[in-house]
């Protein structure tokens, strides 16, 4: 296979930390190759420099044997490199059309554009009407939308950011035939994800990062996915255990909660109903979108509703805000980590004091105690294993996944009675999933009541006792995970979203 992309010998610092030392790598046409490695090993900085948004200290890159050094990702892209990030950049007010038309240089006039787009969903098997509102799209239409806006360019090498962890199973399918399509084609890939059974199932080759270094290079289909996630972090992993759990007293009763979404294009809850008993978790899945954030709004206080929708402990709660919640024993980790779970520009230790100060008695006569704060956010950090500098470091400066330990942590280490979490490993890698899940586990058996909210169903299935879906606003009746399959929770979730139609012929 011709060669595309040449990495060598890479280098980039941050302050106390190098992101990247050394790196080499090759990527030929039509390769997917999977970029692999724990929270912070440096494969957003890599692919980052790759893309022309942060410039190497040393080493060299070519693209077709030439010289290669973009300033910026405009010329990333004039050159043929292309990117589809975690998170999406679209407009929510815009049409289909017009927001890939604001990722264009050029951009033709509307009529043909929504042409175009046409065509290339078809070509591609990726539905999408370009007259549609992007605020009216599921997370999986709306990466479609960043992904058509790519292939317009028609790009050699294009590099996706943990792509499937907004999809439902029957939306990752058809994502990898396109994926397999493009590749076929001659268009080289770079696939970030912790996902390791789907590197298993789509990539060709892989890289391997720790600590910014390549440690190994391996053919994923040849290996397990544990083999992988040991090389990722150079020991040997355990998976979770479920020590034997007794249900206790009802810990939090939700019965016909109803509120209207705070958020723009958001899902309003309609009547949501269900009880977890202490020592028990439940996992409720659902796409992105379908009333995740509301409903942790809703229980975490941030949103108020009628005061008997939401009991703690048989207390009536539903109208109180985020503190009484909390000193009721409540406490609740968003799933957006930056701007909401924790303020970017403040440190660790500011961020701990943001949720930590009133179930920790972190303030004393009016005045905060620094010392017993810094202590909090520092055995967070170990209890965790966050990688950082330090505790003074700001929340921004953290890889995503070191973050996330952070922020999952610091409320799991409030002594909770009731715990309520959106998408609790997201971003984490194997190593450190397991480590939060066990974490949970952990608080379940000594007495905490769960709500787990996440879209990843291994992660659900391995830890809930009982399950229900969040389908445009409404909860499925609770089912107990045992006997459940994966299928069946699909459909539960709301199915393929309107995907049946694609890749036919
Ligand atoms: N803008 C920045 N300022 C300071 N440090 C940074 C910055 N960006 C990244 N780092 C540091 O560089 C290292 C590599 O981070 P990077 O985001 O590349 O990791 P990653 O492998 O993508 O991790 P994850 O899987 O958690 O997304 C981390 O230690 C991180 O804290």
């Amino acid at each position: 296979m011709t060669l595309l992309l040449g990495v060598e010998g890479v280098t980039k610092a941050y302050p106390g930390v190098v992101a990247n030392s050394d790196v080499s790598f090759q990527i030929s046409e039509g390769e997917i190759h999977a970029l692999l490695g724990e929270n912070g090993a440096g494969k957003s900085t890599l692919v980052k420099m790759i893309y022309g948004l942060v410039k190497p200290d040393s080493g060299r890159m070519t693209l077709r044997g030439q010289p290669y050094t973009p300033a910026k990702p405009a010329e990333a892209r004039r050159q043929g490199v292309a990117m589809v990030f975690q998170h999406f950049s679209l407009f929510e007010a815009l049409n289909v059309a017009e927001n890939v038309a604001l990722g264009m240089e050029n951009p033709p006039p509307m009529k043909a554009l929504a042409g175009r787009i046409r065509e290339v969903s078809e070509e591609y098997g990726l539905p999408l009407d370009p007259s549609r509102m992007v605020g009216d799209l599921s997370a999986g239409e709306r990466q479609r939308v960043e992904i058509i806006r790519c292939l317009l360019q028609d790009p050699k090498l294009l590099i996706m950011d943990e792509p499937t962890s907004v999809l439902t199973p029957q939306e990752v399918e058809i994502l990898f035939k396109t994926l397999r399509q493009l590749a076929s084609e001659g268009t080289a890939i770079l696939y970030i994800s912790h996902k390791l059974e789907e590197i298993r199932s789509l990539c060709d080759e892989a890289t391997i990062l720790r600590r910014g270094k390549v440690v190994a290079t391996c053919t994923p289909r040849d290996r397990t996915a544990r083999e992988m996630a040991e090389l990722m972090v150079g020991t040997v992993l355990t998976p979770p255990v479920r020590a034997g759990r007794t249900k206790g007293d009802v810990a939090l009763e939700v019965s016909g909660l109803s509120v209207a979404s705070p958020i723009p294009f958001g899902t309003a809850l309609k009547a949501v109903s269900f009880t977890v008993r202490q020592g028990e978790v439940l996992g409720i899945a659902g796409v992105a979108g379908n009333g995740q954030d509301e409903l942790l709004l809703a229980l975490s206080g941030e949103l108020r509703s009628q005061p008997e929708a939401v009991k703690i402990a048989g207390v009536a709660m539903g109208d109180t805000g985020p503190n009484d919640r909390r000193r009721a024993g409540l406490v609740a980790a968003p799933e957006e980590r930056l701007g909401h779970a924790a303020a970017p520009d403040m440190s660790l230790v500011e961020n701990a004091l943001l949720s930590g100060v009133v179930r920790q008695g972190l303030t004393a006569r009016g005045f905060i105690d620094w010392a017993a704060t810094e202590a909090f956010a520092a055995g967070i950090v170990k209890a965790f294993d966050v990688r950082t500098p330090g505790t003074h470091v700001a929340a921004r400066a953290l890889s995503g996944g070191n973050l996330q330990k952070f922020v999952v942590g610091r409320e799991l280490s409030q002594t909770p009675s009731v715990i309520v979490i959106n998408q609790p490993t997201w971003g984490v890698d194997a190593a450190a999933a397991a480590a939060i899940r066990q974490a949970i586990l952990d608080r379940a058996s000594g007495g905490a009541a769960v709500v787990v909210i996440s879209q990843d169903l291994d992660e659900l299935l391995e830890i809930a006792d009982d399950f229900a879906a969040l389908n445009g606003g409404r909860l499925t009746p609770t089912r107990p995970v045992d006997g459940l399959t994966v299928d069946e929770i699909g459909l539960m979730m709301g199915g393929t979203h309107g995907m049946e139609v694609a890749h036919h012929g």
